[in-house]
């Protein structure tokens, strides 16, 4: 095979919870995909949608803003959308399927909705929960699986990623207290579409670390890295 033909695996980075101009510098120049922004009052990463188009204004072309509510109005959202250049909407709550895609198609924004993941979440859940929600809407975007806790998220607690379905997890965003040190595990054994951190990558809560942003990033594209190889090889000794 040349090396053209070689596909490089690329997972789709998210940081989540950004509250300042310099974090969003550091993970943007890293090469993170996408940004978070927590819209959630009872957050200590939350902001205002004043302070997010603020934050928004330091943000070069194709890197994706993306707005987390939690259970949030209509007029919430508007607010949001009408201020600041949003991407996608994260719903994180307790929001309906009809809820969420109701919501979207008012602002015209694609979404993703989380689910919580429990230690007795089965495969067949949370095809099913994918297979509605993209019959929902044409807004819906995928799903993002976090851990179930009692708070809403940003909790730095991982699930049992066994849970989930092997022909579901390119499609997804793995989420739930990954970290340094077990995002490349995290990404060689899931093979999820996207990942998302916030509290993994924090010195304190609602304040990114540089070094930890940058290993976490790095330890992702050594996973990529690995996934990579695999996959040539593959192709080398069955080159159907
Ligand atoms: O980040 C928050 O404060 C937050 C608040 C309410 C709901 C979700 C929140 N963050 C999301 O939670 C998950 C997991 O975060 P962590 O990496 O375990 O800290 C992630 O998807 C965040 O976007």
């Amino acid at each position: 095979m040349s090396h053209q033909e070689t596909a490089m695996h690329r997972t789709r980075i998210k940081i989540c919870g950004i509250t300042r101009e310099e974090d969003l510098r550091a993970a943007v120049a890293l090469g993170a995909d996408a940004l978070g922004f927590v819209f959630y009052p009872k957050s200590p990463r939350n902001v205002t949608p004043e302070q997010a188009a603020l934050l928004c204004a330091a943000l070069p072309p194709y890197v994706s803003a993306v707005a987390l509510f939690v259970n949030p109005t209509l007029g919430e959202v508007r607010a949001v959308a009408q201020r600041m250049p949003l991407s996608l909407i994260q719903f994180h709550g307790d929001e309906t399927m009809d809820a969420c895609a109701a919501i979207a198609a008012a602002v015209a924004r694609p979404y993703v909705r989380a689910f919580r993941v429990r230690p007795d979440t089965t495969a067949g859940e949370l095809l099913e929960y994918e297979r509605a929600n993209r019959a929902a809407s044409p807004w819906f975007s995928g799903v993002l699986l976090d851990t179930y806790v009692d708070a809403y998220g940003g909790a730095g607690k991982v699930f049992d990623w066994s849970l989930i379905p092997k022909e579901l997890a390119p499609r997804v965003v793995l989420s739930g207290g990954l970290n340094v040190q077990n995002a490349t595990d995290a990404v060689v054994r899931v093979r999820p579409f996207a990942v998302d951190i916030s509290s993994g990558v924090e010195a304190q809560k609602g304040i990114k670390d540089a070094r930890k942003l940058a290993e976490f990033i790095g330890a992702v594209r050594a996973a990529d890295a690995t996934i990579s190889s695999e996959t040539s090889h593959e192709r080398i000794t069955d080159p159907r």
